[in-house]
């Protein structure tokens, strides 16, 4: 009825803005002690999240009483709204469990951001940290025990001392997925994807996208044997996963100048450049935000500059990991990075810059609808922007390359270069929540933990850890996402999903045509395109106030995820990869008989 309506849109209302005042409250204190991690701040963020949980039970009981009312509203958007908070979340479990489960969360992540190792070549210094130290090595080092050293010691002061923790936390989890009706904390958390086939499609998608990734991982296999010598880098076998550049292997474009095609031709690391040119971080963030803008996009507010924290502050421990912060007020967002001057940490101001620019576009929503169309979208905006940014094209447009080589050969370079991180994250991105929801079901029982890690591992990736591995063991601990409790499948969407958008910007962009092999989709720079720019804010407008495939609809005309433009994307490379395999005779693919992973009966 109109009355009814009218009622609902009014009790709406009045939640919609006593919730964003308690959002604003809560995150201040979880951004206050993300930034200064201290007793008092630790104390103050487990005060406020308790208080946040008691609104949320209160207006989820209030919502409640709607029941069998809400229904049968006309408006869908209205609905819509009603159907998101009829969710309550952890907040449904009772006092004492949820201050446990907050309190674990909590110290995993300060065991996780605070975890320093002794020096490989110094033992009685014993203050290197993830950022910028570890990833430094990781990315520079070829010193294959100095290597090991890191990532082993890396993985004895994480993982390992937290692992009875996230026994605690999985129960807890659960209990409250329960509470909520789901069977398990995984289910609950593929919720906002509101498809009931996610699970398969994503399967077909990594079925689609495997053939590609073997491809690359021989030719880099051979290029790591040339390297560190068959003892270490065997012809058939798994690649030990300390020599990728990275410490989970999840990104190898730190080995790339061990990969280059065409040694000979200009090279497209231009961190040299940077550096070089005197950029700071304050630089970097500046020239996003101008990308941003040259689309017609939103620029930062004042609150943005003043309050972010973009380098990493000295003399106190903080949660490095990059982060974006909406405060519930349209008025106060964030980022905090602790930024090096590199490549690697440009196209990461640009992947969160992406989530503060969607915050902008959907500030006027309901909160309820202030998220992503599903998660995968928040983490591709910025990736989408960071695709165009990465091109030779664009590099030279803001002079960090002084030349570009139209040529097949530099083209391969380029696209290897992209492939390095692109293409090998895709089986790093699916397994960390294939372990998960194994482990929230229960199919992956907790004294089979670690193993059951290193058999997706070694399976998807074709890696393998440069020591034995055992149940004592907690490997998964040592990626941020674990002990920071994150769901990590939203990345391996956004890396199908941004290229999708990617084509549909670069059509608008007038940078992209299929019949024209000028015009080749890995060649496309969207900047200054205020139509392609238009478009992506008319999707980034709706947040989720409609279902992610009709709003991937709306910008690329399907309703599917679609891995058949990542694969056009790197088809010329994929060829190449395919006949210089074939021509040194490389074997395709992983076996081993090495036993990785001692389960400890
Ligand atoms: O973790 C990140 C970037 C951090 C973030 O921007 O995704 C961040 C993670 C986070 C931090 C604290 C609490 C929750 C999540 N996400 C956000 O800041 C965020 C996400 C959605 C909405 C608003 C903010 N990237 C992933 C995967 C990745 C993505 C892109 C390129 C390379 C690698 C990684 O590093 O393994
Ligand atoms: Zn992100």
């Amino acid at each position: 009825s109109e009355q009814l309506e009218e009622d609902a849109r009014n009790f709406l209302h009045e939640l919609d803005v006593k919730g964003s005042e308690e959002c604003t409250v809560a995150t201040m204190t979880s951004w206050n002690y993300a930034s200064d991690i201290t007793e008092k701040h630790k104390k103050e963020k487990a005060a406020a999240e308790l208080k946040y949980a008691e609104w949320e039970k209160e207006a989820w009981e209030r919502v409640r009483k709607w029941n069998g009312k809400w229904e049968t509203l006309s408006d869908p958007y209205l609905k819509r709204q009603f159907k998101f908070m009829s969710i309550l979340g952890t907040a449904a479990l009772p006092k004492h469990d949820l201050e446990k489960y907050n309190n674990l969360v909590t110290e995993m992540s300060t065991v996780y951001s605070t975890a320093k190792i002794c020096d490989y070549k110094n033992p009685r210094s014993c203050k290197l940290e993830l950022e910028p130290d570890l990833t430094k090595i990781l990315r520079t080092s070829r010193d294959y025990d100095e290597l090991e050293h890191v990532w082993k010691m890396w993985r004895y002061n994480t993982g390992r001392r937290i692992r009875d923790h996230y026994k605690l936390f999985v129960r807890l989890a659960n209990k409250a997925a329960k509470l909520n009706g789901f069977d398990n904390m995984g289910d609950m958390w593929l919720y906002p994807y509101e498809s009931d086939t996610f699970r398969d499609d994503l399967a077909e998608l990594w079925q689609q996208l495997n053939p590609l990734y073997q491809q690359l991982h021989a030719y880099v296999r051979r290029k790591l044997r040339q390297k560190y010598g068959e003892h270490y880098v065997t012809r058939r076998g798994p690649i030990p996963a300390h020599l990728l550049g990275n410490m989970w292997a999840q990104n190898w474009g730190h080995i790339y100048d061990l990969a280059i095609p065409f040694p000979h031709k200009a090279s497209l690391d231009v961190t040299p450049q940077m550096v070089s040119k005197g950029y700071t971080p304050r630089r970097m963030f500046e020239l996003s935000e101008e990308f941003f803008v040259s689309l017609n996009l939103t620029r930062m507010p004042p609150e943005f500059w003043q309050h972010s924290i973009i380098e990493k502050p000295q003399g106190r421990d903080l949660v490095c990991h990059a982060s974006a912060w909406d405060f519930c007020n349209a008025k106060d967002f964030r980022i905090k990075q602790c930024t090096e001057v590199t490549m690697n940490d440009l196209i990461t101001v640009h992947h969160e810059m992406g989530h503060v620019e969607y915050f902008l576009q959907y500030q006027n929503l309901p909160k309820a609808f202030r998220d992503g169309a599903n998660p995968g979208f928040h983490e591709a905006v910025g990736d989408v922007l960071a695709l165009s940014v990465s091109t030779p094209k664009h590099l030279l447009k803001i002079g960090l390359l002084n030349e570009v080589q139209d040529d097949p050969e530099a083209d391969i370079n380029f696209l290897l270069s992209m492939a390095l991180s692109k293409i090998t994250f895709l089986p790093f991105g699916y397994l960390i929540d294939l372990w998960r929801w194994d482990v929230f079901s229960g199919k992956t029982l907790e004294n089979d933990w670690n193993c059951a890690w290193w058999d997706l591992r070694y399976k998807l990736q074709g890696i393998k850890p440069p020591v034995q591995r055992s149940e004592y063991d907690f490997d998964p601990g040592a990626k941020y996402h674990i002990p920071g409790n994150t769901p990590y499948i939203r990345y391996f969407v956004s890396f199908v999903v941004q290229f999708q958008f990617h084509k549909a910007l670069c059509i608008k962009a007038g940078e992209y045509d299929p019949l024209d092999p000028s015009k080749p989709l890995h060649k496309c720079d969207i900047d200054h395109s205020t139509e392609a720019g238009n478009a992506l804010g008319d999707m980034l407008q709706l947040g989720s106030s409609k279902e992610w495939p009709e709003a991937l609809e709306i910008l690329t005309g399907t309703r599917k995820m679609d891995a058949s433009v990542i694969r056009e994307y790197f088809k010329p490379l994929e060829l190449w990869l395919a006949k210089d395999n074939e021509r040194h005779g490389e074997f395709i693919g992983w076996e081993t008989d090495e036993i990785l992973c001692t389960s400890e009966v």
